[in-house]
């Protein structure tokens, strides 16, 4: 049995994503959307010089122990000084008020004497001192935000203050779960002799939802193939971009899944490959519809979903791959199989830092310690296990 290697499901997977589409959201809607286009800044921020401080605008050069400058007017927020400063003159000024022409500097109220419409001050002036320059924070041309950022509340308010009331974005794709198995009830339900509660739609939805227009969860459908084949029909029928389903990939007799798939019209591109957990993974299109055949075991399924969905979903909105990082080893490894291993792990804090405390248990079934892990070790196949200490290649699982 030959399974395809990672890097090739991957370029597979990632040959049939369509190019980036684009919508234009309310900055109030666009926090965590992905930019399509780079943000530009249309104008000079400040859009004046500004003072940083509430006292008083004066010339630099003016200011001398024990001369005192004379007051001629205001300058607020909003609302600035309508003339000019010349020679041993100075406007009160408040923090965020344009600098009049003629000023160069703000000394600060508490270093400032007042006598009337007079002024002395307590320090020396240091030129362009508590003066915001205009532009200072961005200026027109600049780009503030690259294409294929995921918006931070940061950035979002980087911008409003770039003055956009709306944002383009990607559009994002809908997404539709079905799950398949005779044993499956809902979470919830008073569990029967065999059942076994369905995890793996509700996992996935959350583990999908930052990147989806909408997910529908089609329920759970047992393992009968015209009930299969129905279910199917239908959740074609409402045109996700994007169908997931979960069990009935592998090879027993009520692993159904790929032939129903097959009749409905899915072209396969691929099923079975060299990974553990997550063996018999397919996918394949219908249309414009990208299906994936995740494998039952639930630990699987979100493996799977880690590694092969995000990065679908990342192309499709435009957004780059994270960085894998390198971490020590806070114990060692065992040796590997001919299956690259993504091995759940944890994230540890020691005092010579961050390391990657690896997780022993391997069970595909076995929900409780993927819910523990921070990261995956990426293990590559054939590995001889490596000792505490040595760097390894991790993925952190929830990056975006
Ligand atoms: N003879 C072979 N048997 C198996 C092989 C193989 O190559 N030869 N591969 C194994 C591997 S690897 C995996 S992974 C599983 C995947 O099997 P299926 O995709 O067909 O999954 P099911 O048989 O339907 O279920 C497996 C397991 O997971 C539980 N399950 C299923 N759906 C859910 C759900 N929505 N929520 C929670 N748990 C679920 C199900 O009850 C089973 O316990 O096949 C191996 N076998
Ligand atoms: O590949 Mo299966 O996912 O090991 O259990």
């Amino acid at each position: 049995m030959s399974l395809l290697p990672v890097e090739q499901a991957l370029a597979a997977i990632l040959a049939r994503v369509p190019p980036v589409g684009t919508e234009r959201v309310a900055l109030s809607a666009a926090a965590g959307r992905v930019l399509a286009a780079p943000l530009v800044a249309t104008h000079d921020q400040p859009p004046f010089h500004a003072s940083a401080m509430d006292g008083y605008a004066l010339r630099a050069a003016d200011v001398s122990e024990g001369t005192a400058l004379k007051i001629i007017g205001m300058s607020q927020a909003g609302s600035g000084f309508a003339g000019a400063l010349g020679p041993g003159e100075a406007v009160r000024i408040f923090t965020g008020a344009p600098l009049p022409p003629g000023a160069d500097t703000v000394i600060m109220q508490e270093q400032a004497v007042r006598e009337g419409d007079m002024v002395r001050f307590t320090a020396p002036a240091r030129l362009g001192h508590s003066v915001r320059p205009k532009g200072n924070d961005f200026a027109k041309g600049d780009v503030l935000i690259e294409a294929g950022a995921r918006l931070t509340p940061m950035q979002i308010s980087v911008a409003a203050a770039a003055n956009q009331a709306e944002l383009a974005v990607a559009r994002r794709p809908r997404i539709g779960l079905l799950a398949t198995g005779d044993e499956l009830v809902l979470p919830g339900s008073a569990l029967g002799p065999d059942q076994i509660v369905a995890s793996n739609s509700f996992g996935l939805a959350a583990l999908l939802a930052p990147y989806a227009d909408d997910i529908e969860d089609h329920g759970i459908v047992g393992d009968e193939d015209a009930l299969l084949r129905a279910r199917l029909d239908q959740a074609f029928a409402a045109a996700p971009d994007i169908l997931v389903t979960t069990g009935g990939a592998s090879v027993g007799e009520h692993d159904l899944v790929q032939d129903a798939l097959k009749d409905l019209g899915v072209s396969l591109d691929f099923w079975r490959i060299n990974m553990r957990p997550g063996k018999p993974l397919m996918f394949g299109t219908r249309g414009q519809t990208l299906v994936f055949g995740l494998p039952g075991n639930p630990v699987s399924a979100m493996v799977t979903a880690i590694m092969f969905i995000k990065p679908a979903l990342r192309a499709w909105l435009g957004h780059p791959e994270p960085d894998h990082w390198r971490l020590p080893l806070a114990a060692p490894t065992p040796p590997n199989s001919a299956r690259r291993h993504y091995m759940r792990a944890r994230l540890v804090h020691t005092p010579d830092g961050p390391q990657v405390l690896p997780i022993s248990q391997t069970d595909s079934g076995h929900t409780s310690s993927l819910a523990h892990a921070d990261l995956l070790i990426v293990q590559p196949e054939n590995d001889p296990g490596q000792s505490a200490g040595t760097n390894v290649e991790v993925l952190p699982i929830d990056a975006f």
